[in-house]
């Protein structure tokens, strides 16, 4: 498309001469340009995407879409300047995509926690009924049988774009998508055309970024206040939102919702409502009463948490028309999320759960699971992340030390901080009375021997934080790391069987 006719919907923006590049695609990485791009120069965290103008220019960039006209770039090459050049790189890589998000029904996941789990369940509903359904989010983008790596929970706008058009293209009927808060202030999901929007809950994370809950609280809505733009009155095009009645931020996020709304829940009156919630250590059953009549939910997921998740991907099942019995039957075959409560089994007389907690509540949430159905100890190893939000490390240690007999505070991610320094962060979380439950491993590899070591018959070891991922950075360095890999090591170390 021709760079005049990719911005003519949109107000006149100042471009720097008269040239009409045909532009093939867009980015807003200088090291991904190819011949034709159009090069977005973004103001990151870290760098300014400004100075890499000339850079793309280089490898092929035949245009730039600018905050301001940057000196030196070779004057045939025209600069578009914008206010604001996240928010149209996303209207821009819409309309260069040919407007994908129209063609298809997009869900929105939100939340602090649940947002894997619930757009995986959602997913496996809307394939178990025949429909064809992308997924986007923390462990990668989804389509079939075909996964690509994505480097955020919520890929920046562009790559967002690019993967819907894909999902289109490849006869995609749906897509559910993680997003994050992040992704909402930083506008990585404008231009996208939800069908759908869903609430989990909000809880302590991400304050080093958002800096109060209230602010926090008010990116998630940003999710929900922009449900129902531009749609139309096409039914097949119906607009949701569906919220969680039980948490204390559903006000908010229902008052900035534009479309109507289906709550669910178990404490509240909701719409979608489970009843007689009966936990075990083999998954949950209930009932869940809704508009389209009564279900039966048997589902293999752990914990009273998930019941809410299930709860979550029935509603959203209903309001995209799936049948109640073709619900039913698809979430008892769900097969479980990566890295979420996933067992570690060598035949050890112990259990090892692999889970990504990574909240203080979503670290309360799995272990009060445990706790249900565990008939001995719970030891947990954990860890909280560096460069990330520093007051959840106390209250997560505190947590970890409540709801276990024995916690071993180790590494996560550390990232540019020092190892030490955030035990000591953790260790401010636990009281004298308590010390003696922890133990401090700073190697998170030895950390996880110690736990295996330490394990009696019948015991519970949940080990936090990491779930999925299968890296660990410490410093500038990411290397391969993987929990269940580690956890499988250390068990057969153990029993002696390598
Ligand atoms: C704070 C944050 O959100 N950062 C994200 C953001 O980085 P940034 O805007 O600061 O980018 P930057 O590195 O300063 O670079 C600025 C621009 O220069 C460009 N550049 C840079 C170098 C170069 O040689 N050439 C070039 O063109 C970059 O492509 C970019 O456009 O944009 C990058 C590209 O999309 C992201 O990878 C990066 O995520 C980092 C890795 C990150 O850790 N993000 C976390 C905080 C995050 O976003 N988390 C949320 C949710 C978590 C949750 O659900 O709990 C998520 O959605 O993942
Ligand atoms: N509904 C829930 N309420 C509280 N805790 C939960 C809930 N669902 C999952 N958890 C806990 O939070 C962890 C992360 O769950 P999940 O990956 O589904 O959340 P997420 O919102 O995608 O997280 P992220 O923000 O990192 O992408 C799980 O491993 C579990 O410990
Ligand atoms: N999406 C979360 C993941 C945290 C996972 C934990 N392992 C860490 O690295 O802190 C974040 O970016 O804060
Ligand atoms: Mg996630």
């Amino acid at each position: 498309m021709r760079l005049r006719q990719l911005f003519q919907p949109f107000m006149n923006f100042q471009v720097t001469n008269a040239e009409n590049p045909d532009v093939v695609n867009i980015t807003t990485d200088s090291r991904e340009v190819e011949p034709g791009s159009l090069f977005v120069a973004i103001r990151g965290h870290t760098v300014d995407g400004h100075r890499f103008v000339g850079q793309a220019v280089e490898r092929g960039a035949v245009a730039a879409m600018v905050e301001e006209r940057v000196a030196d770039v070779p004057e045939g090459v025209p600069q578009v300047i914008v206010p604001d050049t996240r928010h149209w790189s996303a209207l821009i890589a819409d309309r260069l995509f040919g407007r994908p998000s129209r063609e298809l029904r997009v869900i929105g996941v939100t939340g602090t926690n649940g947002k894997t789990t619930v757009t995986h369940i959602v997913r496996h509903l809307l394939d178990a009924s025949g429909k064809k359904a992308g997924l986007i989010g923390t462990v990668g983008a989804k389509l079939g049988s075909n996964t690509w790596p994505l480097p955020n929970t919520t890929p920046e706008a562009v790559e967002i774009h690019r993967l819907l058009r894909r999902f289109v293209d490849e006869g995609a009927t749906h897509a559910v998508m993680e997003v994050s808060s992040h992704a909402l202030v930083e506008r990585r999901a404008a231009g996208v055309s939800f069908a759908c929007a869903a609430f989990t809950n909000l809880t302590q994370d991400h304050l080093d970024f958002h800096g109060t809950m209230e602010r926090y609280a008010a990116a998630k809505a940003l999710l929900f206040s922009r449900l129902g733009n531009g749609i139309g009155d096409d039914p097949s095009r119906a607009v949701h939102a569906v919220i969680n009645a039980d948490d204390p931020y559903a006000p908010v996020m229902a008052e900035a919702s534009a479309a109507p709304i289906l709550t669910y829940g178990i404490d509240r009156d909701a719409d979608v409502r489970a009843r007689e919630v009966q936990l075990s250590a083999s998954g949950a059953r209930f009932a869940v009463q809704s508009p389209a009549g009564l279900l039966n939910i048997e589902t293999p997921l752990i914990g009273r948490f998930n019941v809410y998740n299930t709860l979550a991907a029935v509603a959203i099942a209903l309001v995209e028309g799936l049948a109640p019995a073709d619900i039913e039957q698809a979430i008892r075959s769900y097969p479980s999320v990566p890295g979420r409560m996933e067992r570690v089994d060598e035949g050890q007389p112990f259990s090892v759960f692999v889970d990504y907690a990574h909240t203080p509540d979503g670290l309360e949430n799995v272990l009060a699971a445990v706790r249900e159905f565990a008939t001995q100890r719970v030891l947990v190893v954990v860890g909280c992340g560096g460069d990330r939000d520093r007051t959840k490390r106390p209250k997560m240690a505190e947590v970890a030390v409540r709801w276990s007999d024995l916690a071993i505070f180790t590494s996560d991610n550390p990232r540019s901080e020092d190892p030490l320094a955030i035990l000591a962060d953790m260790r401010a979380g636990v009281s004298e009375r308590d010390a003696h439950k922890v133990f401090e491993e700073v190697d998170r590899r030895r950390a996880i021997e110690l736990a295996v070591a330490e394990a009696k018959p019948g015991d519970v070891i949940v080990i936090a934080g990491k779930g999925h991922e299968d890296y660990q950075i410490i410093g500038a360095e990411r290397r391969h790391f993987d929990d269940r890999e580690e956890a499988r090591r250390a068990i057969r170390a153990r029993f002696g069987r390598d």
